[in-house]
């Protein structure tokens, strides 16, 4: 199991400051879910911490600053799952998942049959099989995003980062990717860092959570003290109602603000103008 540890990040992008000064941490074996509005700096904060934008700050891997590894060494430590990467549309889902392995095969190598079985098994358990031969091109939008966490997993690294998983899944397959990361958390004492809009979501898996709000730190600790009813109400103009689960995990109901009164009908008044005759003497 590894942990993570992230110390005062920031990040500028077009001369702006996106993020200032995040810090995190998360045990081994741990699910810390990343939430804030849009715009926020979440996929910012992901993409930060997986050295694919220049940063101030230091992320630690079981307190070894990432900064200081080899990328194939980091890639066997952190493995990352984007929220909408550009996929080469010919390549099929199998060797696009089979890419996941590259951490593992030397220079000149090339891919085994561990590789592949190991591939071949993640397919199964997202429900890709039938998919195996078929290009990327071809895919549906949440098809595609379960082959992007495949290859996430085929990479078998400690610490997995997810940037929004379910967005473009339907409810069958929220559960069923979120059960199967929690499971291998569990199985494998993985640790799992994800973006997540759904907030309800968010509070039957994570252990703990992290608000951002305008690239700051908002709120952090665990789940049930930062999905209130106050905060979110704060943080995302959002009027909700937090109700506890059958197992006491929070669940957050967006509620419609009361209606405005409905404007009376006037009684019929002869004497105003809009009835016709007027008020004339
Ligand atoms: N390449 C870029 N150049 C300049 N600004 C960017 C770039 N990418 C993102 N931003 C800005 O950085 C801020 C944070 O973006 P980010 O995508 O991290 O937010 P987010 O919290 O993930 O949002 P969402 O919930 O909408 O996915 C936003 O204001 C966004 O417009």
């Amino acid at each position: 199991m590894s942990s993570i540890e992230v110390r005062e990040l920031s990040v500028a992008l077009d001369g702006r400051p996106v993020l200032s000064e995040i810090g995190l941490s998360v045990r081994g074996g741990e699910w810390l879910a990343i939430i804030g509005p849009n715009g926020a700096g979440k996929s910012t904060l992901l993409r930060a911490m997986m050295g694919l934008l220049e940063a101030q700050g230091e992320v630690l891997i079981d307190g070894v600053p990432v900064r200081s590894l080899k990328p194939k060494q980091r890639a066997r430590l952190m493995a990352y799952a984007p929220q909408a990467p550009l996929l080469p549309a010919g390549l099929s889902v199998f060797d696009y998942a089979l890419l996941g392995r590259t951490p593992y095969i030397s220079y000149l190598g090339r891919e085994g049959e561990h590789d592949r079985e190991i591939t071949g098994s993640v397919l199964e358990r997202l429900d890709l099989s039938a998919f195996a031969a078929r290009p990327l091109g071809h895919l549906s939008g949440g098809e595609r995003q379960r082959v992007v966490l495949a290859r996430a997993l085929v990479q078998r690294a400690p610490v997995l980062l997810l940037d929004e998983p379910t967005t473009a899944l339907d409810l069958g397959h929220q559960q069923q990717v979120l059960e199967l990361v929690d499971r291998l958390r569990l199985a494998d004492g993985l640790t799992v860092v994800t973006t997540i809009h759904d907030l309800s979501l968010a509070g039957q898996y994570a252990d703990s959570m992290l608000l951002i709000d305008g690239g700051r730190h908002a709120a952090s600790g665990p789940v049930k003290e930062v999905l209130t009813e106050s905060l979110l109400a704060r943080h995302f103009g959002a009027h909700v109602r937090v109700d506890q689960g059958h197992d006491g995990r929070p669940l957050v109901n967006l509620i419609r603000p009361a209606t405005p009164e409905p404007v009376p009908v006037p009684v019929h008044d002869p004497t105003h103008p809009a009835n016709g005759s007027g008020s004339q003497p």
